[in-house]
């Protein structure tokens, strides 16, 4: 049996942030010392915590603790974990950690979606690794796919489930019909949702990590402003009623994608939102705080990416994971890849968009009702796929499918369909996805 060798001189590492995550990589760290000594070849040292309440009480030696998250960055550590979130003072701590050279893991989508270039730039300016496998789609390896084990191919699309705290939701009002309040509440218990849990209702923790993945996937940068955002605010038990009559399911989705635009350039198109999809597609299977990812790319077809995608141990696997890696990285003296964001691609508005809409009426049960709302969609150059028409007399309802077209004829063609005096009232509209168009 051959012997092991000599371990080398500690990776120092500096835990910024102590919360659902931080507590998890402290349990990690203590729990798998041993391991980790010998998959990095050197032990990996935790020599200080930065919180905020230093009173609080946690599961961490207090002469770890600190207030003082600049000071313990400038100390003799290796390594900067940031698991505090938020844009500010995580900007500045990372890029003082960055250009002092030391090598920086993080799970902050936020701030990756709004200043990543800044990050990066000031990491290869120093030579420092910067990993966040983390801040997309939790424990799912997803991130170091697309920015190593897919470099040689070419991807097309990504469509998935991002946001572990509206899957939750989602699901529950689907299966139980449980109440909004009450799922997002033990969401934020069991330390899915953000600090500020509007940024997973409203879609700007998924538009963030969209504006991630579509900038890894593409090679160009997108930023979190570049995504076209819509949360699971607006989404109504009718909505979920009206998906599952259908044999669909509602799922906030995340779809970034990459086109031959009018001047046959590329662009890409980004987008969050809410979608119907059938039961049968693979994503409608997809519940609770887990998440789902499908990649398209020209030489490898179609891959799925799925696993659990919030809370405290999956999210300290990813953030571990990572610390293993910049780690054997330090001990070898070598480097990850940098950014490739060459591709300078421009970013489609949605109205351009090709989408498809559901819509369901509430509508007079009139001779003529029909052929009035589908005048509406033929003005705005809208082929209708479906229509279904139920009832009789004052309880009459008619559900359209449309085909493929521009999102904003779409919105246009709702809007019109609003005012006709036929209709009664718009009961749901949902975009689709997953079927052919
Ligand atoms: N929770 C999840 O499922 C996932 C979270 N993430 C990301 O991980 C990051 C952390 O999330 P999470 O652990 O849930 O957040 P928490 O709110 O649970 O924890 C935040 C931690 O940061 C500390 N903190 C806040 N401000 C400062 C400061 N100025 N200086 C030092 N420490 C500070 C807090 O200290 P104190 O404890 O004293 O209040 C707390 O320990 C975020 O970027 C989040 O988006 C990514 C994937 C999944
Ligand atoms: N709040 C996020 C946490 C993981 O990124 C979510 O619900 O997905
Ligand atoms: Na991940």
């Amino acid at each position: 049996m051959s012997e092991r060798k000599p371990a080398g001189r500690p990776v120092r590492v500096a835990l910024l942030g102590c919360g659902t995550v931080g507590t998890e990589v402290v349990r990690l760290l203590h729990e798998q010392a041993d391991d980790l000594t010998a998959r990095v070849g050197a032990p990996v040292e935790l020599v200080g915590v930065a919180v905020r309440r230093p009173n609080k009480h946690r599961e961490v030696p207090a002469e770890l603790l600190t207030t003082d998250a600049a000071g313990l960055i400038d100390s003799d550590v290796d390594v900067v974990v940031e698991v505090i979130g938020g844009i500010e003072p995580a900007r500045t701590l990372l890029l003082a950690a960055l250009r002092a050279g030391k090598s920086v893991v993080t799970a902050n989508k936020a701030l990756l979606a709004e200043h990543g270039g800044e990050l990066f730039e000031a990491a290869d300016a120093s030579g420092a690794d910067l990993y966040f496998e983390a801040a997309v789609a939790g424990a799912i390896p997803l991130l170091r796919p697309l920015r190593e084990s897919l470099a040689g191919d070419r991807i097309t699309r990504v469509m998935g489930i991002v946001n572990g705290t509206t899957n939750f939701i989602l699901s529950a009002m689907d299966g139980t019909g449980a109440s909004y309040a009450e799922t997002l509440e033990e969401a934020t218990q069991l330390g899915y949702a953000e600090a500020d849990p509007t940024a997973d209702v409203d879609g700007f923790d998924a538009a963030a990590k969209a504006a991630i993945l579509a900038s890894l996937a593409f090679h160009t940068r997108v930023t979190a402003a570049d995504v076209h955002r819509e949360g699971i605010a607006s989404v109504t038990a009718a909505d979920v009623a009206a998906a599952r009559e259908l044999g669909r399911a509602v799922k906030l989705l995340a779809i970034c994608e990459r086109e031959v635009d009018e001047t046959g350039g590329e662009a890409v198109s980004v987008r969050v939102h809410p979608a119907m999809i059938p039961r049968s597609h693979p994503l409608a299977g997809v519940n609770g705080a887990f998440n789902a990812v499908f990649v398209e790319a020209e030489a490898a077809g179609q891959l799925m990416f799925y696993g659990q995608g919030a809370g405290g141990a999956p999210t300290a696997s990813a953030v571990l994971g990572d610390l293993v890696a910049v780690a054997r990285n330090r001990v070898v003296g070598g480097r990850g890849p940098r950014e490739s964001a060459y591709a300078d691609l421009s970013v489609r508005p949605m109205g351009q968009t090709p989408t498809r809409y559901h819509v369901s009426l509430d509508v007079a049960d009139r001779s003529g009702v029909l052929a009035q709302v589908a005048a509406v969609f033929a003005e705005h150059d809208v082929s209708i796929a479906v229509v279904r028409q139920q009832g009789r007399g004052e309880d009459a309802s008619l559900v359209v499918v449309t085909h493929s077209a521009q999102d904003s004829a779409l919105q246009s063609t709702v809007d019109k369909i609003a005012g006709l005096p036929v209709v009664r009232e718009v009961v749901s509209v949902m975009r689709v996805e997953g079927e052919e168009s």
